[in-house]
């Protein structure tokens, strides 16, 4: 099947969950995400993921597990989620977003997720490694 993938990162840190808001299209504008984007032609989703968060944040990151699922998300697109190892650098939103939150588990649902995204964060806190155990993933 040729469905068309956007990647998405599940960035740690301290127990947290990295959310980011979207300044663009306007009928997504101020709603929350996982930072990402649309693969392109000849990118693997890692490549994709690793690029995405380098633009998007400004951070170097190293995937690690794909997160089990696939969300659709209109006109032929899928949700995939990897979790992220932050490598370097702090993100900050240069591209894509007006603003970033590090949510802890009883944090999650406290911004206004895209729709098609909840079930994916719900997935994404599950796997939340506890805030003082190092992220092996
Ligand atoms: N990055 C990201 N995009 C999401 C999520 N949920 C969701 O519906 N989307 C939608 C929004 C966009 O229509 C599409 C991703 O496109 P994007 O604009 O972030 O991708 P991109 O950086 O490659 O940008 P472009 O090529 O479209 O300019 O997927 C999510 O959690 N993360």
């Amino acid at each position: 099947m040729d469905e068309r993938v956007v990647v998405a990162g599940a960035v740690y840190d301290r127990g947290r969950l990295l959310a980011a808001r979207r300044s663009a299209p306007p009928e997504l504008a101020g709603r929350w995400e996982l930072p990402g984007g649309k693969l392109e032609p000849g990118e693997n989703p890692r490549e994709a993921l690793v690029r995405e968060l380098r633009e998007e944040l400004g951070v170097e990151a190293e995937p690690g597990e794909r997160i089990p699922g696939e969300w659709p998300l209109g006109r032929g697109y899928v949700l995939q989620v990897w979790t992220v190892r932050l490598l370097s650098g702090e993100p900050r939103p240069l591209q894509d977003h007006d603003e970033l939150r590090w949510l802890s588990r009883r944090e999650w649902d406290s911004v206004d997720w895209l729709d098609q995204d909840v079930p994916a964060v719900v997935e994404a806190i599950r796997r939340l490694p506890e805030p003082d155990s190092r992220a092996t993933t």
